[in-house]
């Protein structure tokens, strides 16, 4: 009898936004340089946009070569899913070097949602890569300006899993830009430019195996009483809050709770994070994420990070209002509230379910 062949590991996949000129390509080409990138491709997706930016990633003179420090860097004019399968393709038919890691830079105006759906839903590709992290370069002298004109530079700061402070050295003091990133993104940590890039893409969640790195992931946000809190008064339509529960939550209601919410809300729910104990399984805690109506099938890990057993799920939420949201969490958990539905009421009939 033969073993079965063996499924490789997923290869980390980071995508790298952040709005027009806001230093994404300067901060790829120092991370390049780095021997911890060696190994890396890196994707510049252009949406069938003719763009100079693969020209100004150093050392690229076409489509796809192969870079001094071993990284592959290739432009997408077409298709993002049908590159990272000729990539594949390429790397298992041994004509490309075995990368080990991908960068997708997007353009400077893209919403990174559309991209990450398509790295979380398809079949084939969720099977071969695995979403590390989103990291979005805030540009420190026109940050504050773009949030208010943008939405996507809104939405970009919204998913990201780290933000990158480009341009401090031109701009003074920073601390109202930073202080607006965090009320929009509390989970985000932000970093300068010079981060090692092994931090900048090193494992946000722990799927490399370094589990520790799970808490840090979901970042300290605090939990909603589902009371509105201070924020800047451009951004008060976004907001991040958290949910806890100290007793493990029985699945059916996890998943129920999950299709509630992307299915009634998905194109305000910015973005989710959780690491949940299920009734279970509860010695072995699932990773969830999710953007918008997409939520990544959950990862289980083989064991808790540290002591703290507590679920918790980071939400960050446009025009949808907290309280609605920890009302949901509370019918699923079984939390009796006299003024909201339980959840037999809201699974009989979802179609009733207010809010937003
Ligand atoms: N002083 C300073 N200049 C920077 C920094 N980061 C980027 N720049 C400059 O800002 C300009 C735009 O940087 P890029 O890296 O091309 O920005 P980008 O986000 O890739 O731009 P697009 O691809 O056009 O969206 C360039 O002139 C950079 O040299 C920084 O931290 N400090």
């Amino acid at each position: 009898m033969t073993d079965a062949p063996r499924r490789p590991d997923p290869i980390p996949l980071t995508v790298l936004t952040g709005f027009l000129g806001a230093g994404k390509t300067t901060l790829l080409n120092r991370m390049l340089r780095d021997p911890a990138l060696a190994d890396t491709v890196v994707i510049v997706n252009e949406f069938g946009e003719i763009g100079l930016d693969h020209l100004l990633i150093e050392g690229v003179t076409e489509d796809m070569v192969l870079l001094g420090a071993g990284c592959l860097c290739c432009t997408v004019r077409g298709d993002l899913i049908t590159t990272l399968e000729d990539l594949l393709r390429k790397r298992d038919n041994g004509r490309i070097t075995p990368f080990r890691r991908v960068v997708i830079e997007t353009t400077g105006l893209a919403d990174p949602a559309p991209i990450l759906h398509a790295l979380i839903y398809h079949p084939y590709l969720v099977m071969r890569y695995r979403l590390q992290g989103v990291v979005t370069v805030v540009d420190a002298v026109n940050g504050s300006a773009t949030l208010d004109d943008h939405p996507e530079a809104m939405r970009q700061a919204a998913v990201a899993d780290r933000i990158v402070l480009a341009k401090a050295d031109l701009a003074g003091d920073t601390a109202a830009l930073r202080a607006r990133l965090a009320a929009l993104n509390p989970s985000a940590p932000i970093d300068p430019p010079d981060v090692p890039a092994a931090t900048l893409l090193g494992g946000f969640f722990g799927l490399d195996g370094k589990a520790a790195d799970v808490r840090a992931w979901l970042g300290a946000v605090p939990e909603t009483d589902g009371h509105a809190h201070d924020v800047n008064r451009h951004d008060a339509a976004i907001r991040a809050f958290s949910l806890t529960s100290d007793a493990p939550v029985p699945r059916p209601a996890f998943e129920m709770f999950l299709d509630l919410l992307r299915g009634g809300h998905g194109p305000k729910l910015l973005r989710l994070k959780g690491l949940v104990a299920i009734a279970d399984d509860p010695d072995r805690p699932v990773v969830v994420h999710g953007v918008q109506h997409v939520v990544h099938a959950p990862v289980t890990l083989p064991a808790w990070p540290d002591d703290d057993r507590t679920s918790r799920l980071v939400l960050i939420v446009r025009d949808l209002d907290p309280a609605f949201v920890v009302s949901l969490w509370d019918a699923f958990l079984g939390r009796p509230r006299i003024d909201a539905p339980d959840a037999a009421a809201l699974t009989n009939n979802p179609l009733a379910i207010p809010g937003g």
